[in-house]
């Protein structure tokens, strides 16, 4: 253990003599000399992190740096105390989680479930299914359905999380440790689900009885509230991880996630921050509308965010939620007046015009959203037409950076140039210059409303860096640029891209982002040739 007061005089984590040298990594633990700090290093490595725990009544516990902490370094990096297939799956490997047919599954020849190879049965991963399969319920499981999701899986990853109380007792601490609001979750239909199709069936199929019900639905709660979707499989599975459990949530986060090829969490600083700041990442689609973020906490995470972009009904001046004025002579925007109401008051929320100061009742700007809302889920994906009619259609109703415009121009930006076979050399002026508009709007508003977020931008700075150099090409080949406006233009393009390479760069290669980064980082090599060349033609040095 890590021995320091954190008041009155510094004592060397070693011998406890007053101290004065302190650990560069945590700026927690101090020592009297840099003999003792090397003799500590190995115990002291895995605990050195930039921040402490704290706890208090409105977060319970939470994590709050310790240093300041510079935009870019990975602030953890842990891999999961447990992991498991998703609640609702159709038969998967459960050593890959690749999903399996009746082709490809072969019976592990211990337990019977089905397994994508013999070296996937073999893995430490499926060890505890396989165990409580031979040595619980005494007979082997069959699966025959595989075309729809298998209600036998609903219970594995809570029967691993299980496993560890007699395997691992130091994971089953530490998952033991974690936040699992069983006494609200009983109040929802989920408890009752997890109770029959979980609980029950682990204690009588499996023969589970050594556990009670309640400690069995006490992990179906610590799934709930700490479990990550982990995208690096297909499909995605979960995974808990130990001390990322610890973060908060805001809707305007100070720190992103990304996932290791092989399940592992990395938490990385994407603006700086000030030692005594509480870390947080955002548990929710950050382009969601207030409303429905508030929501989807409430019921999944059981707290109602009062952070400082919920509080804010204009969203940081963004009016990301809000709706034209319905009076048909003003031209201002609509905003709750109040944003932190919880599900009951909802329906009374008055909405109040910025500019004409008309009051409009929830009911009526509902209809609207619910409108719009409805019209974007049944619209057919992936044509740039209907998304353009889309815009056009409903921008008049809506702020212009309301989320539901922002959806289809996000969509929008990586469209044009996707649905032609050369690419953005393919398509029209006209359809280039909005991809590049497009890109921009979108950026800035993210830039406002979620700094810290850092897969959509650099996607966005990507397919930006491209447009840039395309209408460079273009104007260049119709003499309409010299060689030092050229040159200008792509060293924009080269600024985005080194950007978006450095905000996709612990993204995995298995996903879109991480080909991304890669393809980012060879056209940063090509376009540095590139720049070199133009250097050398007008005489001056490189940037
Ligand atoms: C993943 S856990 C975080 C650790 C948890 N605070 C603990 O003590 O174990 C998620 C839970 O933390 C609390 N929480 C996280 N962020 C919060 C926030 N912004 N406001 C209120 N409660 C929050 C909620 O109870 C939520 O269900």
């Amino acid at each position: 253990m890590d021995r320091q007061g954190a008041m009155g005089p510094k004592t060397c984590a070693v011998c406890t003599e007053p101290a004065n040298q302190r650990c560069g990594g945590c700026h927690v633990i101090y020592y009297c000399c840099r003999d003792h700090q090397r003799l500590d290093w190995k115990g002291h490595r895995s605990r050195c992190k930039p921040f402490k725990v704290a706890d208090n009544k409105a977060l319970g516990r939470h994590l709050i740096a310790t240093r300041d902490i510079k935009v870019g370094e990975v602030i953890l990096d842990e891999q999961p105390l447990v992991a498991g297939p998703s609640q609702v799956t159709p038969p998967v490997c459960l050593g890959c989680y690749r999903i399996l047919t009746e082709q490809s599954a072969c019976a592990c020849l211990d337990c019977g479930w089905p397994m994508c190879s013999e070296d996937c049965a073999r893995t430490p991963a499926h060890r505890a299914e396989c165990d409580i399969t031979k040595l619980k319920k005494g007979s082997k499981v069959t699966v025959r359905n595989f075309l729809q999701p298998h209600p036998i899986y609903q219970c594995v990853t809570t029967l691993r999380c299980l496993y560890l109380r007699d395997s691992d007792p130091v994971k089953w601490e530490r998952l033991q440790s974690l936040e699992s609001h069983c006494e609200e979750r009983k109040k929802t239909r989920r408890y009752e689900d997890d109770r029959v199709t979980v609980a029950q069936f682990l204690r009588h199929f499996f023969h589970l009885q050594d556990f009670e019900q309640e400690e069995i639905l006490r992990v179906c709660g610590i799934l709930q509230v700490n479990g990550h979707e982990v995208p690096v499989t297909d499909p995605p599975h979960v995974a808990v991880y130990d001390q990322a459990s610890l973060l908060e949530h805001s809707c305007r986060p100070n720190c992103s996630k990304s996932f290791t090829p092989d399940g592992g969490l990395i938490i990385h600083a994407l603006e700086p921050i000030l030692k005594g700041q509480h870390l947080s990442i955002c548990y929710t689609d950050a382009l969601w509308g207030t409303a429905n973020r508030r929501h989807h906490l409430a019921e999944t995470k059981f707290f109602w965010c009062r952070c400082v972009r919920c509080a804010d009904p204009t969203e940081f001046g963004t009016y990301f939620s809000a709706v034209r004025c319905l009076s048909k002579t003003c031209d201002g925007y609509l905003v709750p007046e109040n944003s932190l109401l919880e599900d009951s008051d909802l329906g009374t929320t008055i909405w109040r015009c910025g500019r004409c100061s008309v009051s409009e009742t929830a009911p009526r700007v509902l209809s609207v959203l619910e409108r719009v809302g409805s019209a974007l889920s049944s619209m057919q994906k992936g044509d740039p037409r209907v998304c353009e009619h889309f815009l056009a259609q409903f921008s008049p109703e809506l702020h212009p950076n309301h989320y539901y415009l922002t959806d289809v121009r996000l969509a929008l930006a990586q469209l044009y140039g996707q649905t032609s076979d050369v690419g953005l050399v393919g398509i029209s002026d006209q359809d280039l210059s909005e991809k590049a508009s497009l890109c921009r709007q979108v950026l800035e508003l993210m830039n406002t409303l979620v700094p810290a977020e850092h897969r959509v931008r650099g996607v966005l700075m990507f397919e930006l860096h491209a447009a840039v150099a395309e209408v460079a090409r273009r104007a260049s080949n119709r003499g309409q640029l010299d060689p030092m406006a050229l040159r200008d233009s792509l060293l924009e393009s080269k600024r985005l891209l080194t950007e978006a390479s450095f905000l996709l760069s612990h993204e995995p290669e298995t996903l879109p982002e991480g080909k991304i980064a890669l393809q980012a980082r060879k056209n940063l090599t090509d376009l540095n040739t590139l720049l070199q060349n133009i250097h050398a033609s007008i005489g001056d040095s490189p940037l």
